[in-house]
Parts: C-alpha cells; sequence; structure tokens
C-alpha cells in the first residue's frame, strides 16, 4: 500500500528547500520499494495572498489524513504587517496544534567534516551530539494574548504562559525514553528562580524522573543553558524544556553545526508527524536557488525513521549527505576556499548521486 507524504512548501525558499527533499525522497522511495505518494498543499503568506488564510481548512485536514507531513518554512516581510491572527507564521503553529504536535525533536550533530565551520574551536566543539526535546503546543505560545489595551493610561500588551502537570509529564516522559537510547541524561531546562511556570515544571519532571533511576537528571536555568551550550556542548545529552526556551535554544545550538541550513526537525503527534529544518524562509536568499537544502533533507530522512519506520532508506539519506559534505560540496552558508561551491541545485545532486 502506498503511504500519503503531504508536502507544504510554505514561503520563502520553502518551495526550493522541499523540492530538494522530494526528489530525494522519491530516489529512496524507488531504491527501497517505499511506494511514496506526494500531495502538495499551500500554506504560509503564499496561502493568504490565495486564499485569505495562511492555513486553508483542506491543508489541515489533507496533513491530519497524511501518513507524515513534510513542512518548508513560512514568513517574509511581505506580510508582516498582516492581522496578527492572519500571520503566515499562524499556519505553522495551527499544524503544530490542529496535529497535536506536542513533541519536537532537534537534534544537533556537529558532522566531522563541518567542525571547522562552527564559530566555536574545534577542541569545544567536536563531539557534540545533542538532542533538543521541546514541548510545542503549550506555554506562553498558546496562552491567552492581548495584542494592544490602554492599562493606567498607557497602552500595553501581554502572552501568558501557561503549563499544566500532565502537558509536563507527557514531554518529560518523551525525554527520558529518548535519553534511554542515547546516553541516560537529561537535561531540564527552566527559569524557576522567576517563573511559577517553571517551578511546576521543575517539580512535575522530578517526579517523573523518579520513575527513571538510571537516567541522570539535570537542572539548569535557561540563560546558564545558553552560555553553557556555548562553552561546553559536549556536556549534554537530551535538553527537555517548554516552548519559547526550546526555539531560542535551538537555533543558538544550531550554530554549533556551522550553519543553521543543517538542522533537520521531527514534531511527533499521537498520530500523523511533521518534519520540518529549524531555519525560517530565509527572505534574504529566496528565489535565489543558494538555500542550503540539508537540513529539509536530513527532516525527510527522519521523516522516514520516525513515521514509516523505514531505517535503512533513513540512513541512506543521512549518509549521502555525509558523503556528499566529504566529497567537499557546500551551499554558499558553508562555503570556504577549496570546497565545491554548490546551489541548492548541486548540492541536491550530490545527495542524489549518493543514493
Ligand atoms: N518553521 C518556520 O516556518 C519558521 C521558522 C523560523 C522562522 N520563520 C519565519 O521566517 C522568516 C524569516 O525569519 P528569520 O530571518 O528570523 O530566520 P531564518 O531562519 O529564515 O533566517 C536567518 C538567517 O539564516 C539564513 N538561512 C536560513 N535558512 C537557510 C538555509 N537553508 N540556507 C542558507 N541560509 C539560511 C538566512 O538567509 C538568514 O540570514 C520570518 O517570517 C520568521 O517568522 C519560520
Ligand atoms: C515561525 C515560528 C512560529 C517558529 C517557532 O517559534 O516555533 C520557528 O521559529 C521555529 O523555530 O519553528
Ligand atoms: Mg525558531
Amino acid at each position: 500500500m502506498s503511504k500519503k507524504i503531504v508536502v507544504i512548501p510554505g514561503d520563502g525558499i520553502g518551495q526550493e528547500i522541499t523540492d530538494s527533499a522530494v526528489a530525494v525522497l522519491k530516489k529512496v522511495s524507488d531504491k527501497y520499494n517505499l511506494n511514496l505518494e506526494f500531495e502538495s498543499h499551500p500554506a504560509g503568506g503564499t496561502a493568504y495572498d490565495l486564499c485569505g488564510t495562511p492555513l486553508p481548512q483542506t491543508t489541515l485536514e489533507a496533513a491530519q489524513n497524511a501518513d507524515a507531513v513534510l513542512f518548508g518554512a513560512v514568513g517574509g516581510p511581505k506580510w508582516d504587517n498582516v492581522e496578527p491572527t492572519l500571520r503566515p507564521e499562524k499556519a505553522v503553529l495551527g499544524l503544530r496544534k490542529g496535529l497535536g504536535l506536542y513533541a519536537n525533536l532537534r537534534p544537533i550533530k556537529v558532522a566531522d567534516a563541518l567542525v571547522e565551520y562552527s564559530p566555536l574551536k574545534e577542541e569545544i566543539v567536536k563531539g557534540t551530539d545533542v538532542l533538543i526535546v521541546r514541548e510545542l503546543i503549550g506555554g506562553i505560545y498558546f496562552g491567552d494574548k492581548c495584542e494592544s489595551e490602554i492599562y493606567e493610561g498607557n497602552e500595553r500588551a501581554w502572552d501568558l504562559e501557561n503549563y499544566s502537570v500532565p502537558e509536563v509529564n507527557r514531554i518529560v516522559e518523551f525525554a527520558m525514553q529518548a535519553a534511554k537510547k542515547r546516553k541516560n541524561k537529561v537535561t531540564s531546562v527552566d527559569k524557576s528562580n522567576v517563573l511559577a511556570t517553571s517551578r511546576l515544571w521543575r517539580r512535575t519532571t522530578a517526579k517523573v524522573a523518579e520513575k527513571y533511576p538510571e537516567i541522570t537528571l539535570e537542572n539548569l536555568y535557561v540563560d546558564n543553558c545558553a552560555m553553557q551550550l556555548t562553552i561546553n556542548p559536549s556536556q549534554f545529552d537530551v535538553i527537555v524544556t517548554g516552548n519559547l526556551f526550546g526555539d531560542i535554544l535551538s537555533d543558538e545550538a544550531a550554530v554549533l553545526s556551522g550553519s543553521i541550513g543543517m538542522l533537520p526537525s521531527a514534531s511527533i503527534g499521537e498520530s500523523t508527524s511533521l518534519y520540518e529544518p529549524i531555519h525560517g524562509s530565509a527572505p534574504d536568499i529566496a528565489g535565489k536557488g543558494i538555500a542550503n537544502p540539508l537540513a529539509t533533507i536530513l527532516s525527510a530522512a527522519m521523516l522516514l525513521r520516525y513515521s514509516l519506520d523505514e531505517q535503512e532508506a533513513a540512513t541512506c539519506i543521512e549518509q549521502a549527505v555525509d558523503k556528499a559534505l566529504a566529497q567537499g560540496y557546500r551551499t554558499p552558508d558553508l562555503y570556504k576556499e577549496g570546497f565545491i561551491k554548490a546551489d541548492t541545485k548541486t548540492m541536491t545532486e550530490a545527495v542524489l548521486s549518493n543514493i
């Protein structure tokens, strides 16, 4: 039976990078007889322009009925001034909520071939292998908000953060299970010296950890964690944290690998899961054909691994990416003299030729 992959390119470089990942998926599908079917749907600013909403019901329903979703990115300056509830970013938030994607996995592994591109010294960054487990459908992102009100004579806005015990339990359980398959260490990141939600997070995490005596649990404040990621990233195995902290820390951690264009992610829910690079729509390079497609290609590998349980095909993609890098192909975000300058198409061809 065929497996349906819903592809949502979105805006900016979204089309270019999802085209690359779909080409790679088609090649492994042929090689391993996976029988993948692809169906493309609009979202983000592109969908807003087409039908007045960033997440058309048809896109959400197609995603809900798919075996897995491959997402590009949404957003861009063109839509910066649209009504807040219709911003392109609402598409990705709506998909996360609509699919119940509570666990966002952002693996940060520094490929040996790319160690020299890190802004950090080689001896600090070498061997970095962190999995950020970010809670994705709660916290301040989804709390009540007010865009504007007059309070004591001044205009103000507010966003409320709330977390419930079951929400924290669910994501910390996920992190513990992930750590069991890795190095048995979980670092829970919060701001419990200031925030009530963080204090609940820390109490709840400690309770969950009692069930996992084999796992070492460490708690860090988010500001310290941000610093530790740059001074000693290899101290981390699994980091579990809330929605906002996870967003910020994962962009920070992404540069350890040399470029945000390298980092894939999986957003896991109870049924259909979604896969996307952690970067955005990169409006500054959109349409130039020079975006690094590897984060999206590696997200496609995660799709095969987590949604379709096609481990061999997933490994095949990951190895093809490593080979293309070892052969010297570099998109401009990672280019240095002595390497082969590759645009998006050339890099994609390089990966395809190693499959
Ligand atoms: N999941 C998503 O859809 C998502 C994620 C993050 C940001 N965004 C949106 O994207 C838009 C732009 O945001 P931003 O500029 O803060 O972040 P961004 O990640 O789009 O870009 C930051 C920088 O990284 C570069 N970059 C990003 N991806 C790259 C790639 N694959 N190859 C080479 N270089 C790459 C960009 O050129 C830019 O210089 C905003 O509208 C934002 O809301 C969307
Ligand atoms: C576009 C935006 C809503 C999104 C987020 O904040 O979660 C992005 O930054 C990400 O990291 O996926
Ligand atoms: Mg982000």
